[in-house]
């Protein structure tokens, strides 16, 4: 335990070198990154990229491979989170999570659902005894306050006219929000949403977009956001962290990461051949740049320890000693990892940098996708393989 208390803006999230390996299979290979405190952190990447698995490996679900995950606390306590188990996570380190799948009790009121995320709460003003239950004034307080707590945030997330109804009725969108008012009675530090805007349509995103700044502007909580929706995305993340396949391949602000060719590689799900051919079309001067020149050490994945351990398409050493290959070819921000440095080899005919915009009407099929994984404008990006399960 440290004495210093955090300020907003330092880290509340340090994830150090972390490595989760199912048997053969490297989910996560050597990811380091952090979240600021008081800031929302998007973790994004195509299907399959692990995602999930850093949310599971943060929320004890799983206990990850190697590595470390430092989470600082508001009151100054450092807690090691891979070596607690997930009920302390919860209930120490004040982390909360919502799933890919929507988990309401369907049956129960919206009330109801938001007093049972309070029951420890309530248990404990009771003295865990049935006599605490009737007799405890402090419990009368406590259930008084929950109360007060969950209609605060059923308002919040504009669904106090329905409390009384059961959570099942409500619309999907809804539904979603009910998830994130509940997490939010538990008052954690860091909120993990995973997928929150899956299925939404436009309207509810955006009321997803607004709970979500409210959240962090009135709160000072910490967001940890998995999402497909770019839309979602970039207009609410303050930083962004990108995975493929299970490496870390850019990480800074939604401007550096949308423009990052190894993001948009990685987004693409072209043919390997086609890759070049794809990212010089997107026609993005800071894009064509940064394959002239290489990847922008400020933010890109230069800095990254994943990305210096080597591109994903090499082999994976272990420190059991074993050798697990990833698919070779696989990565298309490895591929342009290669480009990147065939373009500072000026000699070679074949790597000629693109000096100017090219056609329209050059592999027009490959144009919207690129467009769209750059500037995303509309709510789930299609992509071969960042679409949604
Ligand atoms: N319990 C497990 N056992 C074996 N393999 C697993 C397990 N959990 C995840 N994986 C594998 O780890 C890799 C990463 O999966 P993960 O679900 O974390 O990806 P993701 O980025 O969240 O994908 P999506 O966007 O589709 O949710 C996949 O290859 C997946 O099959």
């Amino acid at each position: 335990m440290s004495d210093a208390s955090p300020s907003m803006n330092d880290a509340i999230l340090q994830v150090e070198h972390m490595s989760m390996k199912f048997g053969g299979l490297v989910a996560i290979g050597d990811l380091s990154f952090q979240a600021k405190r008081g800031e929302i952190t998007a973790l994004i990447g195509p299907n399959g990229a692990g995602k999930t698995t850093v949310f599971n490996c943060i929320t004890g679900f799983y206990k990850p491979s190697e590595g470390m995950i430092r989470f600082a606390g508001r009151d100054g306590g450092e807690f090691l989170l891979e070596r607690m188990p997930d009920f302390q996570i919860t209930a120490k380190a004040k982390v909360a999570r919502t799933f890919q799948n929507i988990r309401l009790f369907s049956g129960m009121t919206l009330l109801e659902n938001l007093l049972v995320a309070q029951h420890n709460k309530l248990m404990k003003a009771s003295g865990y005894t049935i006599l605490g239950l009737f007799g405890f004034s402090g419990y009368r307080t406590a259930s008084a306050e929950s109360i007060d707590l969950a209609k605060h945030w059923l308002e919040k997330a504009n669904l106090v006219d329905r409390a009384d109804d059961p959570a099942g009725d409500l619309p999907y969108g809804a539904q979603r929000r009910l998830e994130i008012a509940r997490a939010m009675c538990t008052g954690p530090e860091l909120l993990c949403l995973d997928e929150p805007a899956a299925g939404l349509n436009p309207k509810e995103s955006m009321a997803l977009n607004a709970l979500l700044m409210d959240i962090k502007d009135t709160t000072g909580t910490s967001i940890l956001l998995i999402e497909h929706d770019m839309a979602v995305v970039m207009q609410i993340s303050d930083h962004i962290v990108v995975l493929e396949y299970g490496r870390k391949i850019s990480d800074g602000g939604p401007q550096a990461v949308r423009t990052d060719p190894r993001v948009i590689a990685a987004y693409l799900g072209v043919e390997d051949e086609e890759v070049e051919t794809v990212l010089t079309e997107v026609g993005d001067e800071d894009v064509i740049e940064q394959l002239d020149t290489g990847p922008d050490s400020a933010h890109g994945p230069g800095t990254s320890s994943s990305y210096l351990a080597g591109p994903v398409t090499d082999t994976i050493g272990h420190s059991e000693g074993e050798r697990v290959t990833v698919s070779k070819g696989a990565s298309k921000a490895g591929q342009v990892d290669a480009k990147s440095s065939a373009a500072a080899k000026p000699a070679s005919p074949t790597k000629a940098k693109p000096t100017a915009k090219p056609s329209a009407a050059k592999s027009s099929a490959a144009k919207p996708a690129t467009k769209a994984a750059v500037k995303p404008k509309t709510p789930g990006v299609s992509n071969r393989r960042g679409g949604r399960k």
